[in-house]
């Protein structure tokens, strides 16, 4: 592991490692924000999963969540959206390839070789963060748009592994927008049955009724451009009323897409995971 860069922050540090990643075959960057209570003991960690286009540098220079971090004392984790090089497969467009892993395991060529953004997210990058920084075992995990996708998909699919979800403006249902037909057809194969495993409403709709039924905290900004075409959160209410699963979701007027919007409410979503990490 290699830092790259360290920032004194609101009393801890910002700071981004590389490493080379055993399961998507390449460097890694991610960002990961150190408290000032982790100086002195073990912080519970927020995995912060980021959306299209974005390294792991979107979330830590736009968001302002270090000062929230700093105040509750959580360690943020921050991972870049995809894996990353040169003889790494990717497309023209911003929503496939680099930048776009839609934090799935890919089955199908020439994507199958390195885009595994499922596992390294849920199992090599925590396995990493343990051995290298004083982190407790709680989780908590969010994330924005495609990751907003991730975080409600890793979280409903691994009962008992996190504490607390959120996300801001995700895609809901990638099934069935644009986006989602996309990368899924092409990450995993034409055969649309398989999507369903990654898709945050198909798996409330699935889920067994005495499962676990973590409350998902989810924030949307009413002017947010791709609201309608690709977020779609009407479909992850019916399927929380259809399924008995708490949901809170916040329609958030004015707010667009961007980071501003995250940068509006990130302390509140810090605040609901600190409630559940040091519970
Ligand atoms: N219109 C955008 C679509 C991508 C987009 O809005 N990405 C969001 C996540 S889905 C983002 O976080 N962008 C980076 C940023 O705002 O810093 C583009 O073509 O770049």
């Amino acid at each position: 592991m290699q830092l790259i860069e360290s920032h004194a922050s609101f009393g801890g540090t910002q700071e981004v490692w590389q490493h080379q990643s055993g399961v998507l075959g390449c460097d890694m960057r991610f960002g990961v924000y150190r408290p000032p209570q982790a100086a002195d003991g073990e912080c519970p960690v927020l995995y912060w999963l980021s959306g299209l286009t974005c390294t792991e540098q979107n979330f830590i220079t736009k968001a302002g969540a270090q000062r929230y971090a700093a105040e509750h004392g959580i360690i943020i984790v921050a991972p870049d959206t995809s894996p990353r090089g040169d003889d790494v497969a990717d497309a023209d467009s911003y929503d496939l390839g680099q930048g776009a892993g839609f934090y799935v395991n890919a089955s199908e060529s020439p994507w199958s070789k390195h885009y595994r953004m499922y596992d390294y997210v849920v199992e090599e990058l925590p396995a990493l963060v343990d051995a290298h920084f004083p982190t407790s075992t709680a989780r908590a995990i969010s994330g924005h748009s495609m990751g907003g996708h991730g975080a409600l998909v890793i979280a409903l699919r691994n009962p008992g592994r996190y504490r607390s979800v959120s996300a801001f403006s995700p895609i809901v249902a990638p099934t069935r927008v644009p986006w989602g037909h996309k990368a899924f057809g092409a990450y995993l194969g034409l055969d649309s049955e398989s999507w369903r495993q990654w898709d945050a409403c198909e798996l409330i709709i699935e889920s067994k009724p005495d499962g676990e039924k973590m409350p998902l905290l989810v924030d949307q900004g009413e002017a947010d451009e791709f609201l309608d075409s690709q977020l779609q959160p009407t479909r992850l209410q019916a399927a929380c009323e259809a399924a008995n699963h708490p949901l809170q979701l916040r329609m958030q007027p004015g707010h667009d897409h961007s980071y501003y919007f995250i940068a509006s409410f990130i302390g509140e979503h810090i605040a609901h995971h600190a409630k559940a990490l040091y519970r």
